[in-house]
């Protein structure tokens, strides 16, 4: 295998994958625009956005990808069809489901694929705004370094800000940018509109492999808040907490985080 062919999200390897990813991010969401137009807001909407989205995605990618095993939040309780699968596809059929059912654009689908515990692809849809991004397209990023002013724009959770917040704020001048799901988060930070995304005190896999895959792909540094590597595919996909930033800034708000 040649260097080209290592399975990282944005090589040549992943790009039919990441093609995939895209279709499906994409029809799942108009699956959901079009549900959300039939609808009224509230649970029951929240609740037929979830399931309908949960098994068309889950539909097609056994229809395309037949030898390969799906994880998808709706369909996380039994482990036996996914735990230590080669191929892994990683599903969040509707990452911001409360949104969805009240009737805002914070919501979004995602889909991505995990090998041999590694992300490789993904790709992300916010339908409510026409955002879709997958790892094999999306456009790198350049490191625009540390803003002179200090001042830092963080995204995080609209209704769990991470308890981390204040050891940033020591470092810098925040100006918090609150958001509903992972993948609008992620895309603030590669739109610029935040500099950092900061998660801490819970998600799953399937919250954060899609997003995480297109920033690694953009050339966004998307490690844990210790600055480790994500694990994918864990027997338990509990996966507590995030970083995504520029390289420069992913640097400067780890130090800021050990306190350094
Ligand atoms: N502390 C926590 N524990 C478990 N899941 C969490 C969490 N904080 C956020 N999440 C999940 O991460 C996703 C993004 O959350 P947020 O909008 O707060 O950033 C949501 O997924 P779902 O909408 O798919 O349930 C949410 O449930
Ligand atoms: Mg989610």
């Amino acid at each position: 295998m040649s260097a080209a062919d290592v399975l990282v999200p944005g090589s040549p390897a992943t790009a039919e994958d990441a093609a995939l990813a895209r279709e499906l991010a994409d029809a799942t969401g108009q699956l959901l625009l079009d549900l959300r137009g039939r609808t009224s807001p509230g649970r029951e909407r929240e609740y037929a956005g979830d399931e309908q989205a949960h098994d068309y995605v889950t539909g097609e990618l056994a229809r395309h990808r037949p030898d390969d095993a799906v994880l998808s939040e709706e369909g996380s309780l039994d482990p036996t069809g996914w735990r230590g699968a080669h191929r892994l596809w990683i599903v969040d059929p509707l990452d911001g489901s409360s949104g969805f059912g009240r009737g805002n654009d914070e919501w979004g689908v995602h889909v991505a694929l995990v090998v041999d515990g590694h992300l490789a692809a993904g790709a992300v849809s916010v339908p409510g705004t026409g955002a879709l991004v997958d790892s094999g397209t999306v456009e790198r990023v350049p490191d625009h370094g540390v803003p002179d002013d200090g001042s830092l724009a963080v995204t995080v959770s609209r209704s769990r800000p991470p308890r981390e917040l204040q050891a940033v704020e020591r470092a810098f001048r925040v100006n918090l940018v609150k958001r509903s799901a992972a993948g609008v988060k992620m895309l603030a930070v590669l739109d610029g509109e935040a500099d950092v995304y900061l998660h801490s005190g819970g998600q799953y896999e399937w919250d954060n492999a899609a997003p995480m895959a297109v920033a690694m792909a953009a050339g966004l540094l998307a490690t844990r808040i210790d600055g480790s590597v994500v694990p994918y595919g864990q027997d338990d996909p509990y996966s507590p907490d995030l970083l995504i930033a520029r390289p420069s800034v992913h640097a400067a708000v780890l130090r800021a985080l050990r306190g350094r």
